[in-house]
């Protein structure tokens, strides 16, 4: 579903070249979820980042189901992301001026999958029946995470890319967003790679990795490396 082949990744800063990713080699199977962790600044959004074709590696190569997405131009890559990816972020990044059934519908509409009886199940399933016609603004933090969770699966994304999506809520919400998330995720039959700091969020998905010096590491190597 999604791959990693040799990835390299280098920003150039006023300070001179930061290489942030060392040969990245990663592979998630259809319907499998993977936790991606490590320190902050050891790389884990750049690495989303290039999952999602928002940016190129210098080196090595992403590809998502059988499609390098350097062998794309930007409208190609756009054209991936809407057919088959759903991104979900700190930040809700709702449509303030679209109700709730609107931002919903938003994604899948956009894909060209509008399914409503998968969408009335879902705002069943986020606890939003009945709030259909009122906006973001007037949404807890919770449920507008939940609401931004349903936009993104509402297409059924083959792959579900998720950057810390339970990172703005207290605890309690938290675990119950996750828990949905992961739920839905199942149901819709969506691959993951969720980045997360906290192992708790990790340890129900199938998979962890750790980013650290640039590159991916299965956990239980963690306790193995020498001291930094
Ligand atoms: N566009 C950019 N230009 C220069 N440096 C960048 C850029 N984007 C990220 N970096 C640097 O690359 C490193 C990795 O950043 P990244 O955001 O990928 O880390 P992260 O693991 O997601 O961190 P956090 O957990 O704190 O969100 C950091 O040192 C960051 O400052």
């Amino acid at each position: 579903m999604l791959e990693f082949r040799d990835v390299h990744k280098t920003y150039t800063t006023p300070q001179g070249p930061l290489s942030v990713l060392s040969g990245v080699d990663l592979q998630l199977r259809a319907g499998e979820s993977l936790a991606l962790m490590g320190e902050s600044g050891s790389g884990k959004s750049t690495l989303l980042h290039l999952a999602a074709g928002l940016d190129l590696p210098d080196r090595g190569e992403v590809c998502i189901g059988k499609q390098s997405l350097a062998s794309l131009d930007e409208p190609g890559r756009a054209r991936v992301r809407r057919e088959t990816l759903g991104l979900v972020f700190q930040q809700f990044h709702l449509v303030a001026s679209l109700n709730v059934a609107d931002n919903l519908r938003l994604q899948a509409r956009l894909a060209g999958r509008e399914d409503p009886a998968w969408s009335a199940r879902l705002l069943q399933r986020l606890g939003l029946a009945g709030r259909e016609s009122h906006y973001p603004e007037q949404l807890s933090g919770g449920q507008q995470q939940r609401l931004a969770i349903g936009r993104a699966l509402a297409p059924r994304p083959a792959l579900l890319l998720a950057d810390e999506p339970t990172g703005n809520l207290d605890e309690t919400t938290a675990e119950t967003v996750l828990e949905l998330l992961l739920e839905l995720v199942a149901e819709s039959g969506s691959s993951l790679l969720m980045v997360t700091h906290s192992l708790k969020v990790a340890a129900p998905l199938d998979r962890r990795l750790i980013l650290r010096r640039g590159q991916l590491l299965a956990e239980s190597a963690e306790s193995h490396l020498p001291c930094a």
